[in-house]
């Protein structure tokens, strides 16, 4: 598991050892870390391994982050690599200065660059006298260069790259397009322009092979959009690691889902395991329910009762046997979770028992068509952490859309604004609606509603590695069954998850069901490989993946 936090808690984490004069030795060990990921990377860029004869370039912010990238190319000259500065700010961290100098390191100024992010100001006299460099002179240092270290903005950032920095960035990108053997980029503690809170992005961003952070990872290296440009992440320990408090997002990686995945025991009966209902698909939609109910097969479900009409339910028996059909209303059958919506569209029978699914007590995963009626019901009350709005970024934008009418928020989000900042919105969307909330993408984000009244904290997952072939009609009727399956044995025992952390009981349990969830699902997009994964084909690599060893 990753613990991921917000720049704001490392910084508190911090304090007390910058108070106590600790400051440059924590950015030492910071940039010894940085040093050595570069090596690695400059090693493998020269045919005989070595690195003497190799070049970096240091872009340098006028912040801490700054004076870690000048700090690492000190010790990257001291291992023999050729390495120079480009400051692109008004000043530059002196002792680091100092360092990379000493050792031979050469330093250029940005031209252009304080101009352009504010007119009235001058450089700092310590850099004044440094050469300029234009951007087109920068740009074929960077271009020629074996290595980049983007050291502009860190945490301390506000808002993206701007100016000249920024003009010379977005250049750089467009060499990089049409030459895929340009230099190797390594990112300091964040990607620059990167918001380390929420992971928004904004354009230009100097998408990095790799990112080097340092105490923790922050939050933007877990969530998209910003977890797609960070590329491969290490976290050096400093000293604060212990000084660390609640962490912001939880990241689960393959080893944490498998170990958590709830598996039966000899007592165990079809019962005790958890009855998974299931209200899907349609005349006209037949497929979703097919697709979901086979995925809950294959994820395990102790027994699945689908409801549905005539004709669905002989396709479903057609590809599950397994499922036990009938016409019933939702509160003839006794479950212990229900999966509701997928592929419930234009149907009043249907319609009327996805809204029974939202008003009962029983815990839900409420996906497609009930995402809808669900927002609606808000107006009548919260929801409750065990509803799971399963919504991808379209879908949130019409919940929000609804809130908004109810007077539930004033701020309706687009799908864009979603997608820029998912982490935010899948909070917000779980707070205003009382319920769990699974908001689908590249990287899934998992919300539970939290509660101010109850002083109860929100909690927040986030899946990533699912592989892009998932972007395909029917992998979220996949996803669903999946839920649905660990929804129904955590309905069943509210402490199947405790191994996972404190924050996995309670209202937690449902955020951590439905990211074990999602979790399976990543794993099972690329169990044999990267390539099509048809949803009957992804159901079918559940069950390698829960095949697994334990670990
Ligand atoms: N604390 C520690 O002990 C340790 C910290 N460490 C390192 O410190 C980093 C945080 O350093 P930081 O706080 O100095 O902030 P940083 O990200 O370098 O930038 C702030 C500067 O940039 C400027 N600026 C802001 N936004 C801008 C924009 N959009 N475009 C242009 N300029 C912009 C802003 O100027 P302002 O706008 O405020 O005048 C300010 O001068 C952290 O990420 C880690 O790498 C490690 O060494 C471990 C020990
Ligand atoms: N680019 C991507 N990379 C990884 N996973 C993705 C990507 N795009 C979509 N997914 C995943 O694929 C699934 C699509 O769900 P959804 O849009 O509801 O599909 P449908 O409604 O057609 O079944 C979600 O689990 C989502 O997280």
């Amino acid at each position: 598991m990753i613990d991921a936090y917000t720049g704001a808690s490392v910084r508190a984490a911090e304090q007390p050892l910058l108070d106590a004069g600790y400051g440059d030795i924590l950015m030492r060990r910071a940039a010894l870390g940085l040093s050595r990921v570069c090596e690695t990377h400059l090693r493998r860029a020269n045919r005989k391994g070595l690195l003497s004869g190799t070049t970096a370039i240091i872009l340098v912010g006028s912040g801490n982050n700054g004076g870690d990238g000048l700090w690492a190319g000190s010790f990257l000259r001291r291992a023999g690599v050729m390495v120079t500065a480009i400051l692109t700010g008004s000043k530059a961290h002196p002792q680091g200065l100092k360092a990379l100098r000493a050792l031979g390191g050469s330093v250029v100024r940005l031209e252009g660059q304080d101009e352009a992010s504010d007119p009235n100001a001058e450089p700092d006299a310590s850099i004044a006298g440094f050469h300029t460099v234009d951007r087109g002179q920068a740009l074929s240092k960077l271009t020629s260069a074996h290595l980049v270290v983007d050291a502009v903005l860190g945490t301390g950032a506000s808002g993206g790259l701007r100016g000249e920095v920024a003009a010379l960035v977005q250049d750089f990108n467009a060499f990089q397009r049409t030459s895929p053997t340009g230099p190797r980029i390594v990112a300091c503690d964040v990607v620059s322009g990167v918001d380390a809170d929420t992971g928004e992005a904004p354009e230009p961003v100097l998408k990095a092979h790799a990112t080097v952070t340092f105490g923790a990872a922050k939050v933007a290296h877990v969530v998209a959009p910003g977890e797609q440009v960070s590329g491969q992440l290490t976290v050096i320990p400093i000293g604060i690691e212990e000084r660390l408090e609640d962490p912001s997002v939880f990241r689960l990686e393959a080893r944490d889902i498998l170990k958590a995945w709830p598996r039966p025991t000899p007592t165990d009966t079809k019962y005790t395991r958890g009855v998974l209902g299931v209200v899907a698909g349609t005349p006209s939609y037949p497929g979703a329910a097919i697709m979901s109910t086979n995925a809950a097969v294959n994820s395990g479900a102790g027994m699945i009762r689908f409801l549905g009409d005539a004709t669905t339910r002989g396709m479903v028996l057609a590809q599950s046997p397994e499922v036990v059909c009938s016409d019933d209303q939702p509160w003839d059958v006794h479950v212990q979770a229900w999966l509701a919506g997928p592929g419930v569209a234009d149907d009043e029978s249907q319609s009327a028992r996805v809204q029974a699914v939202i008003e009962s007590p029983e815990p839900a995963v409420l996906d497609a068509g009930a995402l809808t009626p669900a927002a609606q019901a808000v107006a009548d009350g919260r929801l409750g952490a065990q509803k799971i709005l399963t919504p991808h970024a379209g879908e949130l934008e019409q919940v929000f859309e609804w809130l908004k009418g109810f007077g539930v928020t004033d701020d309706a989000p687009d799908r864009d604004r979603i997608e820029a900042a998912p982490v935010h919105w899948a909070r917000e969307a779980a707070r205003l609606t009382g319920a769990t909330v699974l908001l689908k993408g590249a990287t899934t984000i998992i919300a539970s509603p939290g509660s101010d009244e109850d002083g109860v904290e929100q909690v927040c997952l986030s899946i990533g590695q699912a592989s892009p072939w998932l972007a395909t009609a029917g992998s979220g009727d996949t996803l669903a069954g999946i839920l649905g399956t660990v929804v129904a044995h955590v309905a069943e025992h509210p402490d199947a998850l405790r191994n996972l952390g404190a924050w996995a009981r309670e209202d937690g349990r449902w955020a951590a069901a439905a990211a074990l969830g999602a979790g399976v699902h990543a794993l099972a997009s690329r169990v044999d490989g990267e390539g099509p994964v048809p949803p009957t084909v992804l159901a079918a690599n559940v069950r390698k993946v829960l095949r697994t060893t334990r670990q």
